[in-house]
């Protein structure tokens, strides 16, 4: 059985494997043709839904069916000002790289964007769709965020639904084929039942339970798999990991947290010191958790297929650091999970941070360098050298130096201009 997540390997490719999304994919099409034709209603469109109902499916597989390059920004990327004006200029280039293929442009999850932490970012997307040459997609989870509201007008709203019992039982049937799984039609009706709607988490339990038993039955779904009601929230999922008895129940937990994954590592780091008592169960933890930090670096990199493997390590690798777990005798321990301290430590340092920014963004302006070169090169000087240890007088003379400089190369443009009209006449 191979390691890919399921849910990525039986990604439909073409429109026409997207289960349940019919109205929708009409309205996308007719909206690219509008585009195809020169004159696109909506520079824009805003898909809405819950999440794991196809709406980064949706906009991948139509670039593939209409042949088009996607653009794409993945969800925790788009978010950042810098991003979008990056995505923006290598949007305005008229021809693309790959040829003379139209593209797309793919803005993931645009409710995530935090309208403090990442001011401009709404207004730059603003001017991008109205800027825009090409065929704009955006997503989000809940369209009716406040901060969404200017781009609401802009951009035309399409919402899509959960997937039905059918279609999503027609689904997982697929995929038992393929993997060549023995499913009991109760038991994906089960899966079916305990999802919502939720392609992703239905496909993940499949997969759980396949790769564990070899066999999926309304009896082990029931037994094992909770209704998805939500999210969990960072202390269910450190629960889940820690407690978990099975490979599948610490995998499920962290790839249901709503923790982004750095900071769920973060967490979890925190933590592991707090729930085993072994120094080489810690030992363990750290190391695998050491892993899954590699590999989700690497993910972010694009390859986004080794996700997998991070979910695989800070889930069950953490779970199964402990020793104990392994024979007969262990008993879960409740413990206080505590706050990462980096959180703490960020929220604690912000102003001083802030300061730093403006300050190496006021040298980097005047050095013609990077903040990070300021900070990094610049800073350290100015550290040994402290501006209170030198004299009023020694400042005057600094000060002075400064401006008899700047004389200097007044009097040597001038001497320069005057050579340049003597020649002239
Ligand atoms: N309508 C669908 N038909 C077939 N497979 C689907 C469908 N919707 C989702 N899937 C499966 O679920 C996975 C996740 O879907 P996708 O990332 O498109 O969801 P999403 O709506 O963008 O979710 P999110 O809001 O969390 O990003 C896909 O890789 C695919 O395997």
């Amino acid at each position: 059985m191979s390691h890919l997540q399921w849910s990525i390997k039986y990604r439909p490719r073409s429109l026409s494997e997207v289960e349940n999304q019919e109205e929708v994919k009409e309205e996308l099409k007719s909206w690219l043709e509008s585009w195809m034709n020169g004159k696109p209603n909506y520079k824009a469109v805003l898909l809405n839904g819950p999440p794991g109902v196809g709406k980064t499916t949706i906009a991948e597989a139509m670039a593939h069916d209409y042949n088009m390059e996607l653009l794409e920004m993945n969800a925790s990327d788009s978010r950042r000002l810098n991003d979008v004006k990056s995505i923006a200029e290598k949007a305005s280039t008229s021809s693309s790289l790959f040829g003379e293929k139209g593209r797309i442009i793919l803005l993931d999850e645009v409710d995530g964007i935090n309208s403090r932490q990442d001011a401009g970012a709404i207004p730059a997307i603003i001017d991008l769709i109205e800027e825009t040459k090409f065929p704009i997609i955006l997503t989000a989870n809940n369209v009716w965020d406040p901060s969404l509201r200017e781009l609401r007008n802009v951009a035309k709203l399409i919402d899509l639904k959960r997937l039905g019992k059918i279609p999503m039982k027609k689904l997982l049937e697929r995929i038992c084929k393929a993997e060549k799984v023995i499913c009991d039609p109760k038991g994906i009706g089960a899966i079916a039942d305990v999802s919502e709607g939720d392609a992703r988490y239905a496909i993940n339990i499949l997969q759980s339970i396949a790769e564990v038993y070899r066999r999926v039955t309304e009896d082990l779904v029931k037994e094992l798999v909770r209704k998805k009601e939500r999210t969990l929230d960072p202390f269910e999922t450190l629960r889940d990991i820690f407690w978990a008895k099975f490979f599948w129940q610490a995998r499920a937990a962290a790839t249901t947290s709503e923790v982004d994954y750095e900071l769920l590592i973060r967490w979890i780091s925190e933590n592991i010191p707090l729930q085993f008592q072994d120094m080489e169960d810690v030992f363990r933890g750290f190391d695998v958790l050491g892993k899954a930090s590699i590999f989700l670096r690497r993910a972010k990199l694009g390859d986004w297929d080794l996700l997998s493997y991070v979910f695989d390590l800070m889930g069950p690798g953490v779970a199964f650091a402990e020793s104990s777990k392994l024979n007969g005798s262990w008993k879960a321990k409740w413990v206080k999970y505590q706050f990462p301290s980096y959180v703490h430590l960020m929220s604690k340092t912000k102003e001083s941070r802030d300061a730093l920014r403006s300050a190496s963004e006021k040298i980097a302006k005047a050095c013609h360098c990077s903040t990070d070169k300021a900070i990094n090169e610049y800073f350290p000087f100015m550290r040994v050298l402290p501006l209170d240890e030198f004299s009023p007088q020694e400042l005057k003379v600094i000060k002075g130096i400064e401006r008899e400089s700047e004389t200097k190369n007044g009097e040597r443009q001038q001497q320069r201009k005057n050579i340049r009209s003597r020649k002239r006449t």
